[in-house]
């Protein structure tokens, strides 16, 4: 995964250019794009030159910008990975589509759920493709999940439970997670996924938020921690809990990484442990009220039959990245996508956010002041 093959890139590869020289764009894109013949990662642009020519320099990309009008001038870029803070989604990818470039948007895809709307209705309106980044929903583990989920093996669903939190002292305290005026926030940055994943494995939306409490951070309009319970459509239950700083226990013992999913029925439950990274290593347990256990790990498709049909022929070492960039460049090159989010979903998952927010009382992220 680390040092994955380098494929002979096609004549007619992607161009794809960074927006930023984020964290997140080597083991998100640059990497997974080396062992793809259909994309080459051309351009980066960010808002020091230097710092960007010596992003470039370390990934062997060849254009580099100093502003990112500049790469989305560019008319040999056909598409953008926009993984800026939160709260400039918003604008670089309605600037992005307005140049006509495709876009991988990084989660959450913006701050507001309207927001979220009028990128989806203006990349319709001009034809490009807008993806939001949520990777692990493009790996076999998360679908084979909600194969059991649905399957009845569980009998009738009762709760979900799902995390993702990390022990203080990870994210540095200036972190853009922590920055309210960038779209800062637990639930925005980590409770996504969870929510995501519920709404994932039920193919519906959370009836109601039935609670949600959350733990300020320094600006007590940025949630460090989300705890958020909901109800389902019948009669099921859900938690999430989301944290950017989980706090030792007894104040000295570091707590681990929490990144998983519960599932019980009337007849059983099931654990995905570790949905967000599945490649680096995860399980699926699945325990039987008739005293039956089995565990299950799903780093490639199982066949290429039933509902698989259609997936890539993956290698173990895919990450959620790099089946992520195979629906992408799909989809922009006409073909049919072995999974797809949908724009309406990528909608309806702010909305989401946006009712835990207003139910914890910190409320929605600030709307962007840019206008097209
Ligand atoms: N899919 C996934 O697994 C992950 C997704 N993400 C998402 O990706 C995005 C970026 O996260 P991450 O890479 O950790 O963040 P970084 O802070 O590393 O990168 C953010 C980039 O935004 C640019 N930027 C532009 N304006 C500002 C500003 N005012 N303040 C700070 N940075 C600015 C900077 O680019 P420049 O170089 O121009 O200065 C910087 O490189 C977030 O939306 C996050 O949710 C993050 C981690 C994992
Ligand atoms: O996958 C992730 O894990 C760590 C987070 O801070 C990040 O933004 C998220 O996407």
């Amino acid at each position: 995964m680390l040092s994955p093959p380098e494929a002979t890139k096609e004549p007619d590869a992607l161009r794809i250019g960074i927006l930023g020289a984020a964290r997140i764009a080597p083991p998100a894109l640059i990497n997974p794009a080396r062992s793809h013949p259909g994309v080459v990662i051309a351009a980066v642009a960010a808002r020091n030159k230097t710092r960007a020519e010596k992003f470039a320099k370390q990934h062997g990309i060849e254009k580099v910008f100093g502003s990112y009008q500049e790469l989305l001038d560019d008319p040999s870029i056909d598409a953008i990975y926009n993984p800026l803070p939160n709260g400039l989604h918003y604008e670089w990818t309605m600037k992005a589509i307005k140049a006509g470039k495709h876009v991988l948007l990084e989660k959450p895809s913006c701050n507001t759920a309207e927001e979220t709307r009028k990128v989806f209705d203006y990349a319709k309106e001009k034809g490009v493709v807008v993806l939001e980044a949520f990777h692990y929903r493009f790996h076999p583990a998360a679908h084979r999940m909600r194969q059991i989920v649905s399957s009845g093996e569980l009998g009738k669903i009762q709760s979900f439970e799902g995390a993702l939190a990390m022990p203080r002292g990870i994210m540095g305290t200036d972190d853009i997670r922590f920055d309210y005026s960038l779209g800062g926030g637990a639930l925005m940055d980590m409770g996504t996924y969870p929510l995501s994943f519920i709404r994932f494995l039920t193919s519906a939306e959370p009836s109601s938020v039935a609670s949600a409490h959350a733990r300020p951070a320094a600006d007590a309009r940025v949630d460090a921690a989300t705890l958020a319970t909901f109800t389902l459509p019948g009669d099921a239950t859900a938690s999430i809990e989301c944290d950017l700083a989980l706090k030792p226990r007894l104040g000295f013992v570091p707590q681990m990484v929490k990144l998983g999913m519960t599932v019980k029925g009337d007849k059983g439950e099931a654990t995905l442990f570790n949905f967000v990274m599945p490649v680096l290593y995860h399980y699926i347990t699945v325990k039987t009220k008739d005293g039956k256990s089995r565990t299950e790990k799903v780093y490639v498709p199982p066949s290429m039959e039933g509902e698989w049909n259609g997936w890539p022929k993956a290698q173990v070492w895919w990450s959620t990245y790099r089946y992520q960039l195979e629906a992408f460049v799909d989809k922009v090159k006409g073909r049919n996508p072995h999974y797809w989010m949908e724009a309406d979903d990528s909608v309806k998952q702010m909305e989401a956010i946006e009712s835990v927010y207003a139910k914890s009382g910190l409320g929605s992220r600030p709307a962007s002041t840019f206008v097209l």
